[in-house]
């Protein structure tokens, strides 16, 4: 695969950041962004949302981050360290996306701003346990999905977001009509949880044509944090100046190869490894 420029040692590099919640066990959110970021040339900045107690069993406790802390990092990394493109992933509450979507017009944030924002519209973890309340469902949709440069929902998310089952990939289609319509510049609907399928395919849209990003189905229980890894890789693609189409190429191959090289943690499902970049077989 092409891989993304890394700065010269010494050079500042490109900046992105994740708004997102920590994950305990260091397979998902925060943890998995940070490491993407790094390992595809980029400088991670943070803006914590909540604190999850989790390991590769689940989520047993959250606590979120009261929501004028969560803009004041944001304001905070824009106006000293400046970034190239943001990602959102857990977000807890409304009262959070509110805050989020308030500073994003302060700041330059979101589709047609300066700032290219890819929202992964974590609602539960894989586990299935609760990530953003069930009540903050229309402010995801009426508030942050249409600052969206890019909105990545998998086939619950979709579910939750649109009502839409989606089935097969006309259904797949029909998704991400809907959420293109609700005001996402592109939308990413992601087939991995069709799991009768062998291969597993994305399928783009930005209102005129459908594209389709696929990869055989790798046969592993350990792809915990594989969302948030395709959304950060997309997320430092667009920092690096990449057109989606171009971001969503690299962040397929980025997220297959760390399913491919995903390792068995604790009892559970083990975290997708991007590491892959670094250390080879
Ligand atoms: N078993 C798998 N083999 C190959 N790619 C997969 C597999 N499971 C998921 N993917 C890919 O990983 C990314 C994350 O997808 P998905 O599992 O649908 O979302 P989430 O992790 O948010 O639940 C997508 O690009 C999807 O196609
Ligand atoms: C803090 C945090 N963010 C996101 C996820 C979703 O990841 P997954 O779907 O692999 O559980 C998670 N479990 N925890």
């Amino acid at each position: 695969m092409n891989l993304l420029p890394s700065a010269p040692l010494g050079a500042t590099p490109v900046r992105a950041m994740t708004i997102a919640g920590t994950d305990s066990g260091g397979g998902a959110g925060v943890a998995a962004d940070l490491r993407t970021f790094a390992l595809s040339g980029v400088h991670g900045c943070v803006a914590v949302t909540a604190v999850t107690v989790q390991n590769s069993l689940g989520v047993s406790a959250v606590h979120t981050i009261p929501p004028e802390v969560v803009a004041g990092q944001i304001r905070a990394v824009v106006t000293d360290i400046g970034v190239q493109a943001m990602k959102t992933g857990m977000l807890a509450n409304g009262a959070i996306i509110d805050a989020i979507v308030d500073v994003a017009a302060e700041v330059g944030l979101g589709r047609d701003r300066a700032i290219p924002l890819v929202v992964d519209p974590v609602c539960a973890s894989m586990h299935g346990h609760q990530l953003l309340a069930p009540e903050a469902m229309d402010t995801l949709r009426d508030r942050l999905i249409p600052i969206a440069t890019v909105v990545t929902p998998n086939l619950d998310e979709v579910r939750l977001i649109t009502g839409i089952d989606v089935v097969d990939g006309d259904t797949q289609r029909q998704a991400a009509v809907v959420l293109h319509e609700m005001g996402a510049q592109w939308a990413m609907v992601k087939g991995g949880h069709l799991r009768s399928s062998p291969r597993s395919a994305d399928i783009l849209y930005d209102g005129t044509e459908f594209l389709e990003f696929e990869h055989v189905r790798i046969d592993t229980p350990h792809d915990h944090g594989a969302g948030d890894t395709l959304a950060s890789a997309m997320c430092s693609a667009l920092a690096h100046g990449m057109s989606v189409p171009d971001a969503a190429t690299f962040a397929k191959a980025w997220v297959s190869e760390s399913i491919r090289w995903s390792y068995p943690l604790g009892k559970g499902h083990g975290p997708v490894n991007p590491l892959w970049r670094v250390a080879g077989p």
